[in-house]
């Protein structure tokens, strides 16, 4: 973490600024004008230059194909299924349609895991990583800083953006869009330098260090947590009903407000959100002595609260607190990327996710999608949680089977 302070740009305000000004402000942009479709059959996207609905579609319509007709359930690889899904958009979102492809999507799938690895998320899970930390992380830092991001990412993909930031003017004049040249290019307008025409070479350098740090961002912990909606799901036919009777009533728009109405759906998503447990990615570091809780934190020091205190607060939700209800927050006006105190997922204040809200209109998109197609359960009814303390970002592991829907 320290590295991070040692910039001298801001890596984490830019990566805040990106997703605020090209993402989260365009979210229905984003996500797709999708035109109204029944619950079974072929769904219509209006708007094929956006990349989630129409690129979700196709990759469930692909893994509807690869199940053998009938009622037979098959195993299906879901977490690498959502890796690829997600890699596949944001690769669109982020760097426009022409970097889509079988390698770039490999690429950035092994990137976002890299990154992962990188801020010691999977440390836990290694008896290595646990004995010998230090050597362990010297060890990860050198395969990936000298192997890993060099062959994926700068041989991959970012001699490509490096050289397309420095034809930015050039390419305006060729009349693209916005949307074919992905939110980064459009993004990085604000730092071509008038008087040359073009973008420098240590602000194309910097350029490629935030998508990087954003392809980690909106990749892997959105994959990671809609296998948690899926294998609950799963577990609850009860709460399925439910969601495909709201299904049935709201006409399945794809439109980012339509995807608002799924009430329901929002709140199943927001009650997993509360109780899958702790993830150490809220993070915060002392600048000055801290008065908390009876206790001084001193200057320097890093904070990293639980949030399974707030969430499974008796003060904040009642006697039920740690009980797993669907529909607890249907009519309650707190949607799922709705935060506060009693309710912090992705983070709080001022450095909260800023792209919360895309991350569960995808989630959302992807669930209406397997539902409408699909019947899914989990094999021997569970899942195992592979390490409580980094719960959205280590999926956890279960076998989920599907059957096309009857
Ligand atoms: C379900 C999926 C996601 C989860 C659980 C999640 C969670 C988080 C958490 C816990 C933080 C730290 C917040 C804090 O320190 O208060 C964070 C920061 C961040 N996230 Fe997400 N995130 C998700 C999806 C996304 C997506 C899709 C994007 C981009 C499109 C994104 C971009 C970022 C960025 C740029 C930051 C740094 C923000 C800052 O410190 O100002 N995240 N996220």
């Amino acid at each position: 973490m320290h590295i991070l302070l040692w910039f001298k740009r801001r890596f984490i305000p830019d990566m805040d600024h990106f997703v605020q000004s090209e993402i989260a402000s365009r979210l229905d942009e984003a996500i797709a004008a999708g035109e109204h479709f029944p619950t079974t059959g072929i769904i219509r996207v209006a708007h094929s230059a956006s990349p989630v609905v129409p690129t979700f579609q196709s990759n469930v319509e692909d893994l509807i194909n690869d199940l053998p007709p009938g009622s037979a359930l098959t195993p299906v690889d879901f977490e690498a299924f959502v890796h690829r899904t997600m890699a596949s958009a944001m690769i669109q979102l982020i760097l426009g349609k022409d970097y889509l492809s079988p390698d770039n999507i490999k690429r950035v799938e092994k990137i976002a895991v890299e990154v992962a690895t990188l801020g010691g998320i999977f440390q836990n899970m290694s008896w290595f990583a646990r004995t010998f930390p230090r050597v362990w992380r010297i060890a990860t830092w050198l395969r990936v800083f000298l192997y890993s991001i060099p062959i994926n990412f700068i041989l991959g993909i970012g001699h490509e953006v490096y050289h397309q930031l420095g034809q930015i003017d050039a390419y305006d004049k060729e009349g693209h869009r916005d949307s074919d040249g992905g939110t980064a290019f459009t993004w990085a307008r604000k730092y071509v330098d008038h008087s040359q025409g073009q973008i420098g070479v240590l602000d194309r350098l910097w350029i490629l260090t935030v998508v990087l740090g954003m392809i980690f961002a909106s990749v892997h912990q959105t994959a990671v947590v809609m296998v948690w909606i899926a294998f609950e799901l799963a577990k609850r036919p009860e709460d399925v009903k439910l969601i495909r009777e709201e299904m049935d009533r709201e006409g399945m728009s794809m439109r980012y407000a339509s995807l608002r109405r799924f009430e329901y759906l929002d709140s199943f998503i927001r009650e997993v959100m509360r109780t899958k447990g702790d993830t150490l990615s809220t993070v915060r570091m002392t600048t000055m002595d801290v008065p908390l809780g009876g206790y001084i934190i001193p200057s320097g020091s890093f904070v990293i609260p639980l949030a399974t205190q707030s969430h499974e607060s008796e003060l904040f939700h009642g006697k039920k607190a740690r009980e797993f209800i669907g529909d607890r927050w249907v009519g309650q006006e707190k949607p799922a990327s709705m935060l506060s105190p009693s309710y912090w997922p992705f983070g709080l204040g001022r450095w909260a996710c800023p792209g919360r809200t895309l991350a569960v209109a995808e989630i959302k998109v992807l669930m209406l999608l397997l539902l409408q197609r699909t019947d899914f359960t989990l094999e021997g009814d569970d899942y195992k949680v592979v390490d409580p303390l980094t719960v959205t970002s280590v999926a956890p592991e279960g076998i989920l089977l599907f059957r096309r829907c009857a």
